[in-house]
């Protein structure tokens, strides 16, 4: 299966104010694209949009399937807020998605999912016994149970330490191969290690940023990487000055 890619094309607003002016991306089937840019831009927006949660923006445009086909039930989003329910314990809230839509869950791969982002001995804990970075690898594990064609993520590693962060980008890069991945970030060693399409919003549009060579993931010690994260991270401030 190839992943389909997407279309979006449009501008939002709230009320009268501007979200993001006319842009028109194509986001690359079974890819990960990266997509940094200062705050406020629009970004989380855009994100919402895609995945249709967004009751406040409206949007003059198309967000579409590069197949053609409905986006409804193919998409997941990990949003910037990790959204644990706190009544829930971390098996609980990485089986939600299955028990809001009234299916068996699969409590054995919740299992196999949790080990991977090494919470094995935490699975009966509750969210506020828990780190933020403890947190978002719950809610990191409960989208990858969705087990989605298109997968969106916002900010997912922003909160772990930087050894934990290079061994989550190591296992969502294992566990998304094929996917269509659009991931929001600020950290250039992320979108560096990360994407195949690199993209930097801006209020006057988006523009591309040439990836390093190679796939992802790259390692974290892989001197095209480390040149391009140094390059993009430049890009960034001059394009704030
Ligand atoms: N519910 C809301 N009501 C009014 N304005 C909003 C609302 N949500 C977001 N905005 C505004 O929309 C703009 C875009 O916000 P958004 O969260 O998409 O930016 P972002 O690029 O993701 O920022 P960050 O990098 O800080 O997460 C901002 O100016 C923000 O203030």
């Amino acid at each position: 299966m190839t992943a389909p890619g997407l279309h979006i094309q449009g501008s939002a607003r709230i009320g009268d104010t501007a979200v993001f002016g006319p842009l028109d991306l194509t986001v690359a089937g079974g890819a990960w694209t990266c997509l940094l840019g200062p705050s406020g831009v629009g970004k989380t927006t855009l994100l919402r949009l895609v995945a249709g949660l967004d009751r406040v923006t409206s949007f003059d445009g198309q967000i579409t399937a590069t197949d053609q086909l409905p986006l409804a039930g193919r998409l997941a989003l990990m949003a910037q807020s990790d959204l644990l329910m706190p009544w829930l314990d971390v098996t609980g809230n990485t089986l939600l998605g299955a028990r809001l839509r009234g299916e068996t869950p699969d409590r054995a791969r919740a299992a196999q999912v949790l080990a991977r982002v090494g919470l094995a001995d935490h699975m009966h804990k509750r969210p506020g016994q828990l780190s933020g970075g403890q947190r978002q690898r719950v809610a990191l594990a409960r989208t990858l149970m969705e087990d989605r064609a298109i997968v969106l993520l916002d900010e997912p590693f922003s909160a772990l330490d930087a050894r934990t962060r290079s061994q989550m980008q190591d296992l969502a890069c294992e566990l998304l191969s094929g996917r269509t991945v659009l991931m929001v970030t600020h950290d250039p060693a992320e979108a560096a290690r990360l994407g195949d399409t690199i993209l930097i919003m801006e209020q006057g549009g988006l523009s591309p940023f040439t990836p390093p060579s190679g796939p992802p993931p790259r390692a974290v010690d892989d001197p095209a990487a480390l040149h391009a994260q140094a390059a993009l991270l430049t890009r960034l401030r001059d394009s704030a000055a």
